[in-house]
């Protein structure tokens, strides 16, 4: 089972400290201006720029050799897109829905922990950049801010990613709490059962720096107990069963990646799955999640919708994607990085740089809408 560190008392999370230095001594930005892009590649190292380097290590560092971590940008090259170019269409429509939110593109923003690494607004500036792209925001349960406050920073649509703590009573209390907070589905996280090893994280001897404002006890000073901050190591069936009950909400299974555990999750009552590696940070030397998409799209044969995340950087990702059975996808690390170049203006930069290029490539592939790319069928590499 994977622990939180346990931490020496520090500032509750929320309180901006005087001089942008994070309760981790950790520099963090304070920057909110629109964000000029040219792709979420190079937002990689202009990020390094601002973010302390332990804090960076952290956030773009896979697993291991990192060879799944690059395998999940390769992946994409295996697969492409036929121009089509008397099709007659124009103006690509690219709004959609999942699970009854209706959102302005197939792009959202899956959880990661600890914004407050990357920005002084912490998650408060990514929900106000998600709500204000026209997007959900995925908030995980060690964020920085207490999920109520994300919620009352934006009004846009979340939903509450819940890792199953070893205390049971707490993790059914989250639970509640999201759905009283007005969060309209639950993220399952089942990858992270052991957190993997981040090699470069080991070596900046990075420690996880914030008290996540979702841990808290009720004595700000006291620690937060052992139970509280493990993460459960056995999940099956029953963990899906619990959340669905605890939450009274639509659960999505994270980081499925064999279509047997899809299956199993469907089975479970699961209302959607999230194919996923963990952006490479967990079993390194598993296939690049575009890789596994396929099969396990078959396999859900349309039963539930699918979110696809691990590695999408560019409008093209995000059709072939959606040509390869996901309803939508969801990205995480170049949303940290535009939260700590511009505050919530770079995370709206972001989503709308991803907009700009998948109409871009609709408009190339001659289709209209985001059925039309569900089923376009792409070429295989030779
Ligand atoms: C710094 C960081 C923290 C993360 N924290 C969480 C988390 O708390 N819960 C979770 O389910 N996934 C977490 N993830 C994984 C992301 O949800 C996602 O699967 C991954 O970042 C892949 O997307 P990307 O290639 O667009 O970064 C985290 C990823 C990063 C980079
Ligand atoms: C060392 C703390 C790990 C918290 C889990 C956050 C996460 O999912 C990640 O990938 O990192």
């Amino acid at each position: 089972a994977t622990s939180l560190q346990a931490e020496p008392a520090l500032a509750r999370p929320g309180q901006a400290p005087a001089a942008a230095t994070s309760p981790g001594e950790f520099i963090v930005s304070r920057t909110e201006a629109p964000l000029d892009l040219i792709n979420l590649i190079d937002i990689e190292t202009r990020a390094s720029r601002v973010l302390a380097p332990g804090a960076f290590s952290y956030i773009a560092g896979g697993a291991g050799d990192e060879w799944t971590l690059r395998e999940n940008r390769n992946a994409f090259n295996r697969q492409l897109i036929v121009p089509r170019v008397l099709s007659g269409k124009t103006a690509p429509d690219l709004r959609t829905q999942i699970l009854g939110t209706a959102i302005v593109s197939p792009i959202i923003i899956t959880p990661v922990a600890a914004h407050g690494l990357a920005h002084i607004t912490a998650e408060a500036g990514t929900a106000r950049g998600a709500a204000a792209a026209g997007t959900i925001l995925g908030v995980s349960t060690v964020s920085t801010l207490a999920l109520e406050q994300v919620a009352a920073a934006a009004a846009g649509p979340k939903w509450f990613h819940l890792y199953m703590l070893q205390d049971v009573a707490y993790s059914a209390k989250l639970l509640r709490r999201a759905r009283a907070a007005g969060y309209r589905a639950i993220v399952l996280t089942a990858d992270t059962t052991v957190v993997g090893n981040r090699e470069d994280s080991l070596r900046q001897r990075f420690q996880f720096p914030l008290q996540p404002g979702n841990l808290l006890g009720d004595d700000p000073a006291a620690p937060i107990p052992l139970a509280r901050r493990t993460f459960e190591s056995r999940l099956d069936r029953k963990t899906i069963e619990f959340a669905i009950r605890e939450s009274g909400l639509p659960v999505i299974v994270k980081g499925i990646n064999h279509p047997d555990d899809a299956l199993l999750a469907i089975d479970a009552g699961a209302a959607a799955i999230q194919v996923s590696n963990h952006g490479g940070r967990q079993l390194d030397g598993a296939p690049g999640a575009f890789s596994v998409l396929p099969a396990v799209a078959k396999a859900v044969n349309q039963r539930v919708p699918i979110i696809f995340d691990s590695g999408v950087r560019r409008g093209q990702d995000v059709f072939k994607a959606l040509a390869s059975g996901a309803d939508v996808v969801a990205i995480g690390r170049p949303v940290i990085y535009g939260l700590a170049l511009s505050g919530w203006q770079g995370v709206r930069s972001v989503l709308e740089l991803l907009n700009r290029e998948l109409s871009m490539t609709m408009q190339l592939a001659g289709v209209h809408t985001v059925a039309d790319i569900r089923a376009t069928a792409l070429q295989p590499a030779v």
